[in-house]
């Protein structure tokens, strides 16, 4: 962890050295400083470019030292200044990375050049905080207001091509970054520095500037739902209007440490570390990632182009991996067709604007569409992507027992079904693995990957790397019903089918969790999924319909409570979005637009009187505490089971796949944070109100955490103990 100094010509060339990204940690600055220092003071030296190894720059401050006290006596701050008041003209030379802190860096440079591939950005939003060492006050003096606001409050990796029209950056090469600089630096000897000094600039004044701010803040209320560090940024950058430089750093330093008192910095770091520890994967007969190497995939097939298969298909292609888009008639392939042509033209369109149209082919992979599953035969790894059938599944996949080349993987895009189950009509269940996307696949970043009991190592670890490639979180979970996010979504859905039971209205418990910080409350979340999913599977379950018990009381099954609420709107043909009525009416069939139903106030009103249900009408912290518990509780059995390794990887999965919010680091972090012994009395107590909810028995992995004082998370693991692992 060094800062080292060479000579070039009469440019001093100083490169951060920190695998595997540079971070700026302590030790990292101390060295920048001296070396910088030296450099300054060294009379041989015209000019100092300032460069990463390992073809990055810096991806900023090292986010592991966080809360960590002694390390400020260097701070950014202070190279930053001494950086930007140099007499010689400093010149930054950007590879792969600028973020956070090591733009900041950047901007303290006199000049920035940059290679076409690399990537700035200030993101330090998406970790809880805002940029410190004087990015909300120089950015904005350097590009405006507006644009500013945009990359700070979004936390957006802006592509240099970008970079440059915005005014970040003075020159973009495609080879040779550090050469360019070092000619930068030399071109502009003698030059005044005065007005490259972006800290001693103005902002430039915008019209309606107040109007525009509070706009900034209204936005970013309704899109972060309780996240705080957003409105720092906006309140860090507006003080560029009215406290000079200094002060506006010092106002940075005042907002950072409020936030980080509202405790959501350290819930998203934590976030953020654990989605780079779901990677690191473990198996209890010895399988590791970094011991088993995966299988190169050069070529993918998707059997099914509804909607799953439609996102499949277009994330791999973005991939730059050429896909067979499989249909069963010549109808449905004409109309996936259409509908994964309309996603890719809008990828090229991303593309377009990352300044990447120069790449071959666009950079996608090519996708040849056929009814044919012959054209199989010399595919990699094939992911059947069928609607939640398992006849229909293990029909395809007998057939490509027989069709596919033997060393190629076969997925399963399901959302809950035996992934052993489908394997066993294989002849190769080594190689066959669940492969669970969400919805839209080629957007949602969750990859829950299934093992199943004979899956190989190999066949994880290529899983693994695909989702990776795909730019996915992969998560490696055991197989049961459901898996790990839908199995913990069961009782937390039951809370809420109670809830409206008891006399909460939809929308009073959407915007209880929405408050909390949900991206979807869960009665518009089952109307965007569609009502009727769950309403066949309990069918099938024999919990409903005519396979339903004769006689079983309405609100009971096998002596435990049953909601009908859900299976009654059903049946009254209200499926959700599609039909343009669920739980809320929409403005069409496949309308967006939630709005409150006078029929279902009305219905729910009617099933009460019928069922005699005293109405409690529960206020926000009752329905978020018994639908929170609900998931948090079925997280504790998950964990129990084995199904998922640890808690990480359950926060991993909420945050990714199910709109949890990120600044409350996901359930099981939300449950240490709340206190164990608190969650585990909640639950008691509703337990003994209700002992015909079992989902609400306390877990006994939640008694035992909560019995030793509900310990630190990262100590969760080691307290599992033995369990019959699953993974
Ligand atoms: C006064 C305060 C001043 C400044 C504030 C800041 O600068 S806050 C930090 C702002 N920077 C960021 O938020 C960047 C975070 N990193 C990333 O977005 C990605 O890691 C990155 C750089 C785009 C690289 O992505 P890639 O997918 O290539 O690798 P991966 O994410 O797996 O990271 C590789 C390993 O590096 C570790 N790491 C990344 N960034 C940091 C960091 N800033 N500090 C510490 N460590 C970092 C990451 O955890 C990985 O570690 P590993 O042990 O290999 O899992």
């Amino acid at each position: 962890m060094a800062a080292t100094r060479r000579l070039t010509h009469s440019v001093a060339v100083i490169t951060l050295n920190n695998p595997p990204v540079n971070a700026l940690s302590y030790s990292l600055r101390r060295s920048i400083i001296k070396e910088f220092v030296d450099a300054s003071k060294d009379s041989s030296v015209e000019a100092i470019v300032l460069c990463g190894a390992n073809g990055k720059f810096c991806a900023g401050a090292d986010i592991k030292e966080f809360g960590s006290t002694s390390v400020d006596s260097v701070s950014l701050n202070h190279i930053n200044d001494t950086i930007e008041s140099c007499k010689k003209p400093v010149v930054a030379a950007i590879e792969g990375v600028a973020l956070g802190g090591g733009l900041e860096l950047a901007l303290s440079c006199h000049y920035r050049v940059a290679n076409v591939q690399s990537l700035v950005g200030l993101p330090e939003v998406l970790i809880g905080m805002i940029p410190a060492a004087g990015g909300t006050q120089r950015l904005p003096r350097l590009i405006g207001i507006p644009a500013a606001l945009d990359m700070i409050v979004r936390g957006r990796h802006v592509p240099a091509t970008e970079a440059l029209q915005l005014g970040i950056l003075d020159e973009v090469v495609k080879t040779n970054t550090i050469d360019a600089a070092v000619q930068m630096a030399m071109k502009v000897l003698g030059q005044p520095l005065e007005n490259r000094r972006l800290g001693t600039l103005p902002v430039q004044a915008i019209p309606n500037v107040d109007t525009f701010l509070d706009t900034a803040v209204k936005r970013a209320k309704g899109q972060f739902r309780g996240a705080q560090a957003p409105l720092a940024c906006i309140e860090a950058v507006k003080a560029t209007l009215h406290l000079p430089f200094l002060k506006g750093v010092e106002n940075e330093r005042v907002l950072t440490a409020s936030l980080w008192s509202t405790g959501q910095p350290q819930a998203q770091q934590y976030a953020f570390f654990s989605e780079r520890e779901v990677g690191k994967w473990t198996t209890p007969s010895g399988g590791k990632w970094d011991k088993v190497p995966p299988k190169p995939i050069q070529t993918a097939a998707v059997i099914g182009l509804g909607t799953m298969g439609r996102g499949i298909v277009t994330s791999l292609s973005k991939a730059n991996i050429p896909v067979i888009a499989i249909e069963q008639d010549a109808k449905q392939l004409d109309q996936g067709r259409q509908a994964v042509n309309a996603l890719l033209d809008r990828e090229v369109e991303k593309l377009k604007l990352q300044g990447k149209t120069s790449v071959p082919g666009n950079g996608l992979g090519s996708v040849k569409f056929t009814v044919d599953l012959g054209d199989l035969h010399s595919v990699d790894l094939i992911i059947e992507a069928v609607y939640e059938n398992m006849q229909l599944k293990k029909e395809i996949f007998r057939k490509l027992s027989s069709i596919a080349k033997p060393d190629a993987f076969l997925c399963t895009n399901t959302s809950g079904l035996n992934v052993d189950e489908i394997a066993s009509v294989t002849n190769r269940p080594q190689q066959v693995i669940g492969t669970h996307f969400f919805s839209p696949a080629n957007i949602m970043r969750l990859l829950e990957v299934v093992r199943g009991q004979k899956t190989s190592l190999t066949t994880i670890a290529t899983a693994m790397s695909l989702g990776k490639t795909l730019g996915k979180v992969a998560v490696l979970v055991g197989n049961c019903p459901l898996f790990v996010g839908n199995r913990m979504l069961g009782p937390y859905l039951e809370q809420v089918n109670y809830l409206l039971e008891e006399g909460s209205y939809p929308e009073e418990i959407d915007q209880a969790l929405e408050e909390f910080g949900f991206a979807m409350g869960p009665c518009r979340m089952m109307d965007l999924a569609g009502l009727d999913v769950g309403w066949r599977s309990r069918m099938e379950q024999g919990l409903t319909g005519t396979n339903a018990p004769p006689g079983a009381p309405v609100r009971q099954r096998n002596g435990k409570r049953y909601s009908p609420l859900a299976d009654l709107l059903c049946e009254s043909g209200r499926f959700g979005q599609k039909t343009g009525k669920g739980w809320y009416q929409y403005e069409k069939a496949g309308g967006r637009i939630a709005k409150p139903d006078p029929w279902v106030r009305d219905f729910l009103d009617k099933y009460r009187r019928t069922h005699q249900i005293a109405r409690h009408q529960a206020n926000s912290q009752e329905i978020q505490d018994r639908c929170m518990f609900a998931l948090i509780n079925e997280g504790f059995r998950v964990l129990e089971d084995s199904i998922a390794s640890g808690p990480e990887d359950i926060d991993v999965i909420y945050n990714n796949g199910y709109g949890f919010p990120k600044h409350r680091g996901g359930p099981m972090y939300y449950a240490a944070n709340v206190g164990l012994p608190k969650v585990l009395s909640t639950l008691e107590n509703y337990s003994k109100a209700n002992p015909d909810v079992p989902s609400m028995k306390p877990a006994f992995l939640l008694r035992k955490l909560a019995a030793v004082g509900g310990p630190p998370i990262k100590e969760w693991r080691t307290q599992l103990g033995n369990t019959s692992s699953k993974l």
